[in-house]
């Protein structure tokens, strides 16, 4: 029997993923990251779970939102964007909701947002009514229409969605926006948010009755560990014993740091685990208030 068919045993989870394109190695680095390993088959679509019964099934990331409401996956991973504009669709022809959002996954960041050309004075979004709006997700634009009470007339393209003013198709564009730099280049401004969005680990709208149950549980835990020690950084830096009190406020999403006495008691080397971002801004806080020697090191493992 071809590893492809439809699961007949329900005890190994089958994830789809991204084939190619941007979710692709995000989310096979994530899942190795939770300690799972594969062994490929030789087509390179199908890849069979070795450390732990979870197999990966790699497709276009369109589809992955119907296999998983077909059954034929259990889970995968893909854009908020892709799940919600087609979780709108079944709603809407009422054979909704199929599918569900269980985790957000912190890559694939973007937003679907309104933008109109750059020589329009932007005021607010009742300057649609009547025109045409180019986009690759009718439902999300559509209800967002609806919501604000705004007829205006929806053009579905399937890419290329920025160029639609410039050659007379559309005149604004709803589509993923991420540096801008694809809206600047067609000299197109954004004007409003309609979704935010990242990658997602989806699921079927109801829970499993057998050892899905269960692998899913697994999966779902090891993922939020390996998100949390992603979003963890250690700092390390020395400082003199007095400035403790200005210093300790800069780290508000720490734990209690490691506290080390050098030189006698006046100076002191601290440790401590941050859970947020430690940009540049907040090292820089840090050593204008007496910091020295910062050092931001990755944490490859977390056991509470
Ligand atoms: N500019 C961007 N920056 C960050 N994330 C993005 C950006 N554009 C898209 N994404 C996210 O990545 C997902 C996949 O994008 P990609 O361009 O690889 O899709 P695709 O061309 O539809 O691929 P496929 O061949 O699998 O259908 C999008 O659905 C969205 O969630
Ligand atoms: O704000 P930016 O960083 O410029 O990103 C936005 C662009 O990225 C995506 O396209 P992609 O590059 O994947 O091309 P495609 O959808 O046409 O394949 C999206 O459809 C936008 O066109
Ligand atoms: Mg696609």
């Amino acid at each position: 029997m071809s590893p492809i068919a439809p699961p007949s045993g329900r005890d190994r989870l089958r994830v789809a993923i991204q084939k190619s394109g941007r979710l692709a190695e995000p989310a096979r680095a994530l899942l190795a990251s939770c300690g799972l390993s594969w062994r490929e088959s030789r087509d390179r679509l199908f890849c069979y779970g070795e450390s732990l019964p979870i197999d990966l099934l790699l497709v276009r990331d369109d589809d992955i939102p119907g296999l998983i409401a077909d059954g034929v996956c259990d889970l995968g991973i893909v854009g908020r964007n892709v799940l919600s504009e087609q979780d709108l669709a079944n709603r809407v022809d009422g054979t909704g909701p199929r599918f569900r959002e269980l985790q957000p996954l912190g890559f694939g960041g973007c937003r679907l947002a309104l933008a109109v050309p750059e020589t329009w004075s932007w005021r607010d979004a009742s300057q649609l009514a009547g025109k045409r709006i180019a986009t690759s997700y009718p439902q999300l634009l559509s209800k967002w229409l609806a919501d604000a009470g705004i007829d205006a007339q929806v053009v579905l393209l399937s890419g290329s969605v920025e160029i639609a003013p410039r050659l007379g198709q559309a005149d604004a564009i709803c589509d993923l926006v991420s540096s801008g730099s694809t809206l600047a280049a067609n000299q197109l401004k954004p004007v409003q948010t309609l979704l935010e969005s990242e990658a997602v680990l989806a699921g079927p709208a109801a829970d499993f009755d057998d050892a899905r149950a269960e692998l899913m549980e697994l999966l779902l835990r090891r993922l939020d560990g390996a998100l949390r020690i992603r979003r963890s950084k250690l700092l390390m830096f020395q400082a003199p014993r007095e400035l403790l009190p200005t210093l300790l406020p800069l780290l508000p999403d720490a734990e209690a740091p490691t506290v080390m006495q050098i030189d006698g008691a006046e100076r002191l080397a601290l440790q401590a685990l941050c859970h947020g971002a430690l940009t540049w801004q907040r090292l820089e806080e840090l050593k204008r208030a007496g910091a020295c020697g910062l050092m931001v090191l990755p944490v490859e493992g977390l056991l509470a």
